[in-house]
Order: C-alpha cells, then sequence, then structure tokens
C-alpha cells in the first residue's frame, strides 16, 4: 500500500488514497501504523475516499485509533495532497467530514504553495452540540472543570470536534501528561474532549499547548486553534484575528463576519514509501 507522510506545524499524518488502495479496518491500521517504534509513526492516519457532496472525505483515525470528526492540520495536507498528486487541478476543493463539509483552498508563491487556508465553518457554543454535560442549550464559557485534587475553569468550544480551553498565566508550568488526560476523559464530556492550555500574549497573540483526544501531546492542532480564538473572543480576551504560536509552529486564525473561522498555515510532505499489508 502506498502512503505519504505530511505534516502541518509538526502534527504528522499518514495519508492514504483510498481511491486507490482497497483498506480494510482503519481503526486497528491507524494503530498499527501510528506506532512510532513498530509502525510509520504519527498523530493520525488521514484515508480519502470519494464523496457525493464534495470533492473528496477525508476520514481521520487518532494513534489510538478512535475516529474524529474533523481534523484542521490534516484538511490542510490533504488540500496539498490532492493538488500536488494530481487527484485534482483545483486550488479550493471541498471536503467531506463526519462534522460537515469544510473548504481549504491553496495559497501560492511563485507557482509554489506556500500555506494553505481553511475555511472551518461556524463554531458550535452550545453544550449539547459540543458534547458538554448539562442544559443542552447553554454554552459552556469559563465552567468549572473539577479534578480529584485540581480545579480548572475552561471553556468549551466544538469545531466539529470537541475542544476544553483553559487559560493560564504560563503555559510552559502546566504538567500536561499528568494533567491532560484527565480532562480528557473526565465525566463532564461525554465524548471525551481535546485539552488546550492558551497564554494570552496580548490581544493579536496566544501561546497554545495541546494534549489531543486519542492522540497524546501534539505539536500543532488546528481544530484547537480555532476553538481558541473562539474561546478568547467569547471572554473577550482578544480580537477576532489573531497568531496562534503552538509547539511546532504558528497558525493564523480568523473569526470572520460571516460567523465562519479561517484557519492558516503550511502543509507539508515529508516522505512517501510503501507499506506492507
Ligand atoms: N490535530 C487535529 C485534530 C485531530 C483530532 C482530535 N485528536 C480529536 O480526536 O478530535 C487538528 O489539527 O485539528
Amino acid at each position: 500500500m502506498q502512503f505519504s507522510k505530511m505534516h502541518g506545524q509538526g502534527n504528522d499524518f499518514v495519508i492514504i488514497d483510498g481511491l486507490k488502495e482497497k483498506v480494510n479496518n482503519f481503526s486497528q491500521l491507524a494503530q498499527q501504523i501510528c506506532d512510532r517504534h513498530f509502525g510509520i509513526g504519527a498523530d493520525g492516519l488521514v484515508i480519502l475516499l470519494p464523496s457525493q457532496q464534495a470533492d473528496f472525505t477525508m476520514r481521520i483515525f487518532n494513534s489510538d485509533g478512535s475516529e474524529a470528526e474533523m481534523c484542521g492540520n490534516a484538511s490542510r495536507c490533504v488540500a496539498r495532497y490532492v493538488y500536488e498528486h494530481g487527484l485534482t487541478p483545483k486550488n479550493k476543493i471541498s471536503l467531506e467530514t463526519l462534522a460537515g463539509i469544510i473548504k481549504p483552498e491553496l495559497l501560492f508563491e511563485n507557482d509554489r504553495v506556500t500555506s494553505v487556508r481553511v475555511d472551518m465553518g461556524e463554531p458550535r457554543l452550545n453544550r449539547g452540540e459540543i458534547p458538554v454535560t448539562g442544559d443542552k442549550n447553554e454554552k459552556a464559557i469559563n465552567i468549572p472543570v473539577q479534578l480529584e485534587n485540581q480545579l480548572f475553569y475552561g471553556t468549551c468550544i466544538s469545531m466539529g470536534n470537541p475542544h476544553c480551553i483553559i487559560f493560564v498565566d504560563n503555559v510552559d508550568a502546566v504538567d500536561l501528561t499528568a494533567i491532560g488526560p484527565k480532562i480528557e476523559t473526565a465525566p463532564l464530556f461525554p465524548r471525551k474532549t481535546n485539552v488546550e492550555f492558551v497564554q494570552v500574549l496580548n490581544r493579536h497573540e496566544v501561546r497554545m499547548r495541546v494534549w489531543e483526544r486519542g492522540a497524546g501531546i501534539t505539536l500543532a492542532c488546528g481544530t484547537g486553534a480555532s476553538a481558541t480564538l473562539a474561546a478568547a473572543v467569547l471572554t473577550t480576551k482578544t480580537e477576532r484575528r489573531i497568531t496562534v504560536h503552538l509547539d511546532g509552529g504558528d497558525l493564523a486564525v480568523e473569526w470572520g463576519n460571516d460567523n465562519h473561522i479561517y484557519m492558516s498555515g503550511p502543509a507539508q510532505e515529508v516522505f512517501r514509501g510503501e507499506y506492507p499489508v
């Protein structure tokens, strides 16, 4: 089976063209392929499939084999993949995901792809849509997230997948490996959650570290950066257009007047190969 290894600001994926390759048992394959010692190594497995409603379907499996509804960094990688592998001549495509249709657009300089801008759609704010337990029509802004011995305050947003954003004074002081999995699996989140710790640097810049549902610490998260912008605006901490500094690099996010969030950043192919099946 042929594959490509790609990343968006260090959030890395194995991409398989499911239009060409016959792939079975995506969840098990994701666990094997993503293993950094016994597999290729990645945060997630992305399978490209046909779609009735969009140019392609993108399915994304975390390294633990769970399927995610959406992935921002993978969507930039897929847009570049389908263009550079000759699957489409379009520089703006639509991708069907479990969270709906999203639209990445390649940006060029001298005929070379420099970055990808993604229309991530509208942030979903109600508890029922995220999901967070409690009144399904209420928002979850700055709500208590109680762990056994610790209390955090988080703002919860869905970008198709669930996020809990916790603003702190110093992200580097957070023990993400210890706290991340506890919040990810807290009973407050019936479908678990991605966890972002965010330090506001000024009204245009934040620094974010992420513990991803099903993948653990990753170097970047596109839906996480988008959800962070929504949380920062709703809590009046930043403007509607900010740069999110992540461990793997920067993402630019903007909350447009159309209520859609637009996320921009690079997507890079690292190598191609064959995986025995
Ligand atoms: N890194 C991704 C999100 C991947 C899915 C996530 N772990 C989940 O389970 O929701 C991104 O760039 O958005």
